[in-house]
C-alpha cells in the first residue's frame, strides 16, 4: 500500500522548487579581483613598514590590524553570495494534493512585553490577522503571551475576539489580502475611489458597519489604557479578569492562562456561524528574584502551554508588531514542510521582515534590501537560514528539542495532528497549562539548554536557530514576492541605535560562547553556513577596524603623517580598485535589489553611524559580560511615537533626540574630528603633500556622511537636535584627541 503511494507522487509536480541565481560565475570573477587588491594592501602595509618614529610605527600597525580585520570580515560576507537560493512553493499544487482535513494544526504565538511600549491595539491587529488566515479555524489557534501581565492589554484581547466575529467573515467575503484592521482601513482612507469594490453596494455598507465596530473598539481600547485600568463594569463581562487584582504587578504575579475562545465550543462561532479559531491569553508567572530569560522565556512558555491546550504541530512564531499581511502564507509554507522527498528535516521557514512605516529613502536604513533579497537567500544556499525571531513557521518537534534523527526514527509520517479529543472543560485546560508557565516549573530541566529557545543571549532567535541547524535541522528562507509580514521600524536614531547594540551585542555573544559556529557547527553543518552566521556574528568586533579608519586618519593629517601611498605610485591602485568596487558593488546590488541612491547613501551614513556607535558600545558590553561585571539584558524597542517625531521622521530628519548621550557624543566627536582633520588637510595638499590625498577622502566621506550631524549641531533648534551640553562634552573631547596627537606621541 505505502509503495503505491510512494508512486504515485514520483513524476508528480514538485510542492516547491529551488533555484540559485544566475551570473555567480561574474560574480567570483569579480570577487577574486577584489581578493587580490586586498592581499596586495596587505603586502605593502607589510613591506613598506615606516620605522622614522615610534608614533608612525604604531600607526601603521593600526592600519594593518583594520585592514586584515576588513579583509577576513569581508571573506566571509562571500559565504553568503556564493550560492544564493530562491525558493518557489507551489500552493496550487499542494491544495490539489491535500485537502484541508489532511493539513497540520497551526498554533501562532504573539510575544508582547509591555502595554506603554507596545500598544495593545497594534498587539490585537496583529492577533487579529493571525485569526483571520485563510486557512480552517479549527486548526488555528492564536497564543498571546504578554509579558506586561497587563490587564490592559488582556482587556483589549477580549475585546478584539468580540470583534473577530464580525472581522473574519468580512475579510473571507470580500477575500481581503491584508486582513490586520488597522492597516486596512489605512489603506482604504488613502485609495478608496481605486479599490475594486468601488461600486458594490453590499461591501460599501458592510465596510462602513465593521470601519465604526473597529472604531468603537479602539475608543474603548484607548479610553481604559488613559485610566490605566478595566472600569468594573467591563470586568464582569469575562471571569478572567479576576485574576488581577491590585497586588498584580508586572514583575510580580502568579501565572495566568484564560482560553479566550474555546477552539472547541460549538457556541463560537462568527456571524456567519463559522466556528472561530482558538483565542488564549498567558502571562507566565514573575516574581522578583527569578530569572524570567525575556523572549526566549516566553516563548518556551507558549511552547509548553500549547502543547497542553492544542499541540498543532507547526508554530508560528510573531512579535506583537509584526502583523501578517498575506491570508494565504500558511498553505504557502505547508509546501515546504508537506513536500514527500524533501519536507521532513526541514524544521523552520523564516520570513524576511518588512516595514510598513518606512520613509521613501528610508532615513534609518531599516530595510535592509541587499540583506533580504541576497545575504539570507545566500544563506539559504547552503541548507540553513537564519531564524529571525518573528515571522518563522516552526515544526513543534524541532522547536522543542528533537534531532532530527529521533524524529525520523519516530514518524516516517508528514506533519499529522497528535491531539486527542479532550473533553475537560475550559477551566479545568487553565489550570493545567497555568502549572506550565510557572517560574520554578523549568528547574532541573533542559529548557533553555536543549529544549525550546536558547537562554542567555539577547538574540535568543538567532542562537536557538543555530542549535536547531545543529541538530540535524534544515530551514528554509523564503521571501515571497508579496509581503507576508510587516512590522513597525524604528523612527528615532535612539531606537535605531539601541536596537542595532542589542543585535551586535547579542550576536557577538554568540561567536564567543559555546555557540560559535565555527565551534558548535564544527562538522556539523557545511563551512558556507558557518560563515554565513558570522556575516552578523561579528558586526561588533567590525567597530574597531572602522573606528582606526575613523580617527587615524584626520589625527595623522595634524601631525603630518602620511598612512597611505603616493597617488603617482603602483601601490595606490589596490587601495583605490578595493575602494571604488566595493563601494560600486554594493550600490549595484543595492539598485538592483529596488534601493534609490539616497537610501543607499542613507544605509552608508546608518552603517557608519552603527559601526561607530552601537556596535562599539555592543563589543565594550559584551567584553564586561563575559568578564562578569555585567548581566544580560534586553531592552524592549518604544513602539510609541509622539506627533513631534513622527512629523520629523516624515521629512526625513534625522531625530537625534532621547539618543543616549554617550553614543551622541562618539557620534558628534568623530564627525568634529573628520572636519578638523578635512580642514587641515585640504591646507597640506595646497601646500603639495599629495601623499594625503586617499587621507582626505576617507575624511571628506565621513564629513559628507555626516551633514546631517553638522546641522542638528549648528543650524537646528528642534527637539530632535544635539544638545548643546553634547556639543561642548564633544568639542572637549575632540580638541583633546588632536592635542595628544600632536604633543604627547
Ligand atoms: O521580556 C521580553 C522582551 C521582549 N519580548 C518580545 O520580544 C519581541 C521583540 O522585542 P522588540 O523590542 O520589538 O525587539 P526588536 O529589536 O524589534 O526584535 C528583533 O530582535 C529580537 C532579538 O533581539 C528578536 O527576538 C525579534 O524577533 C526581532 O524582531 C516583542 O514582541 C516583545 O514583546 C518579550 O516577549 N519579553
Ligand atoms: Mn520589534
Amino acid at each position: 500500500m505505502r509503495e503505491k503511494e510512494d508512486d504515485e507522487i514520483v513524476g508528480a509536480p514538485l510542492l516547491f522548487e529551488t533555484k540559485e541565481a544566475r551570473f555567480r560565475g561574474a560574480y567570483k570573477l569579480f570577487a577574486s579581483t577584489i581578493l587580490v587588491s586586498i592581499s596586495l594592501i596587505l603586502f605593502y602595509r607589510v613591506t613598506n613598514f615606516p620605522t622614522a618614529t615610534r608614533t608612525e610605527s604604531w600607526a601603521w600597525i593600526a592600519m594593518l590590524v583594520s585592514e586584515i580585520l576588513f579583509g577576513l570580515y569581508w571573506i566571509i560576507t562571500q559565504s553568503v553570495r556564493w550560492r544564493i537560493a530562491f525558493q518557489s512553493p507551489s500552493k496550487h499544487t499542494l491544495l490539489q494534493r491535500y485537502d484541508e482535513e489532511k493539513m497540520p494544526a497551526v498554533d501562532i504565538f504573539v510575544c508582547t512585553a509591555d502595554p506603554k511600549l507596545e500598544p495593545p491595539l497594534m498587539v490585537i491587529n496583529t492577533i487579529l490577522s493571525a485569526m483571520a488566515y485563510n486557512y480552517p479555524s479549527n486548526k488555528l489557534s492564536v497564543y498571546l503571551s504578554d509579558d506586561g501581565g497587563s490587564e490592559l492589554t488582556f482587556y483589549a484581547l477580549f475585546k478584539a475576539s468580540i470583534f473577530s466575529k464580525h472581522w473574519l467573515p468580512f475579510c473571507r467575503k470580500f477575500n481581503l489580502q491584508t486582513r490586520s484592521p488597522h492597516a486596512y482601513f489605512s489603506a482604504l482612507n488613502h485609495n478608496y475611489h481605486s479599490h475594486h469594490h468601488d461600486h458594490d453596494d453590499d461591501f460599501h455598507k458592510q465596510c462602513l458597519f465593521i470601519k465604526k465596530l473597529y472604531e468603537e473598539m479602539k475608543s474603548d481600547i484607548e479610553t481604559t489604557l488613559a485610566k490605566g485600568k478595566v472600569a468594573h463594569s467591563e470586568r464582569n463581562f469575562h471571569k478572567g479578569f479576576k485574576e488581577w487584582s491590585s497586588k498584580t504587578k508586572k514583575q510580580d504575579h502568579h501565572s495566568i492562562v484564560q482560553i479566550i475562545i474555546d477552539g472547541r465550543d460549538k457556541n463560537a462561532v462568527d456571524e456567519d456561524g463559522i466556528q472561530l479559531p482558538r483565542v488564549v491569553y498567558v502571562a507566565r508567572e514573575k516574581r522578583p528574584n527569578y530569572p524570567h530569560h525575556f523572549k526566549a522565556g516566553a516563548m518556551n512558555a507558549l511552547i509548553r502551554v500549547s502543547s497542553e491546550i492544542s499541540n498543532g504541530p507547526l508554530i508560528l512564531n510573531l512579535d506583537c508588531d509584526m502583523y501578517p499581511s498575506n491570508a494565504d502564507t500558511i498553505q504557502e509554507t505547508l509546501c515546504f514542510f508537506m513536500d514527500e522527498s524533501r519536507g521532513q528535516n526541514i524544521a523552520y521557514v523564516q520570513f524576511p521582515q518588512n516595514y510598513n512605516n518606512l520613509t521613501n529613502n528610508d532615513l534609518y536604513a531599516s530595510s535592509c534590501l541587499a540583506t533580504d533579497m541576497i545575504e539570507l537567500a545566500g544563506i539559504s544556499g547552503h541548507g540553513a537560514a537564519l531564524y529571525c525571531g518573528t515571522g518563522c513557521f516552526h515544526r513543534r518537534e524541532s522547536l522543542s528539542g528533537a534531532h532530527f534523527k529521533d524524529y525520523k526514527a519516530k514518524l516516517d509520517h508528514i506533519m499529522i495532528n497528535t491531539k486527542i479529543e479532550d473533553n475537560r472543560t475550559v477551566d479545568e485546560l487553565n489550570e493545567a497549562s497555568k502549572l506550565l508557565a510557572t517560574c520554578t516549573y523549568e528547574h532541573g530541566t533542559l529548557w533553555g539548554k536543549e529544549m525550546g529557545l536558547v537562554y542567555g543571549i539577547p538574540v535568543e532567535d538567532i542562537a536557538s536557530g543555530l542549535a536547531i541547524t545543529c541538530r540535524g535541522w534544515r530551514s528554509i528562507y523564503y521571501n515571497p514576492e508579496r509581503k507576508a509580514f510587516i512590522g513597525v521600524a524604528p523612527t528615532t536614531l535612539d531606537v535605531a541605535l539601541v536596537q542595532h547594540k542589542r543585535w551586535s551585542e547579542g550576536m557577538f555573544q554568540i561567536f564567543l560562547s559555546k555557540y560559535c559556529p565555527f565551534i558548535y557547527g564544527h562538522a556539523k553543518i557545511n563551512i558556507g553556513i558557518q560563515m554565513g552566521y558570522c556575516v552578523y556574528l561579528l558586526w561588533a568586533p567590525l567597530s574597531l577596524p572602522t573606528l582606526s579608519y575613523a580617527i587615524l586618519p584626520p589625527l595623522c593629517f595634524i601631525r603630518g603623517i602620511p598612512l597611505f601611498p603616493q597617488p603617482t605610485s603602483l601601490w595606490f591602485l589596490p587601495f583605490a580598485y578595493a575602494f571604488v568596487a566595493n563601494n560600486g558593488y554594493s550600490l549595484c546590488e543595492a539598485l538592483i535589489c529596488g534601493s534609490t541612491i539616497k537610501s543607499w547613501l542613507n544605509l552608508q551614513r546608518m552603517r557608519f553611524i552603527r559601526r561607530t556607535t552601537s556596535y562599539f558600545f555592543g563589543f565594550i558590553d559584551t567584553i564586561t559580560k563575559q568578564l562578569g561585571l555585567s548581566q544580560t539584558n534586553f531592552v524592549v524597542t518604544d513602539k510609541v511615537v509622539t506627533e513631534d517625531v513622527q512629523k520629523r521622521y516624515e521629512k526625513e530628519i534625522i531625530d537625534f533626540g532621547g539618543c543616549s548621550s554617550i553614543m551622541l557624543t562618539m557620534m558628534v566627536t568623530l564627525a568634529l574630528l573628520n572636519l578638523l582633520g578635512l580642514l587641515v588637510g585640504i591646507r597640506r595638499i595646497i601646500m603639495g603633500q599629495l601623499i594625503m590625498i586617499i587621507q582626505i577622502v576617507i575624511s571628506a566621506m565621513i564629513v559628507m556622511v555626516n551633514l546631517p550631524v553638522y546641522e542638528a549641531l549648528f543650524i537646528r533648534s528642534d527637539k530632535g537636535s544635539i544638545s548643546s551640553n553634547v556639543m561642548i562634552k564633544s568639542f572637549v573631547l575632540a580638541s583633546l584627541a588632536c592635542f595628544i596627537a600632536t604633543f604627547v606621541f
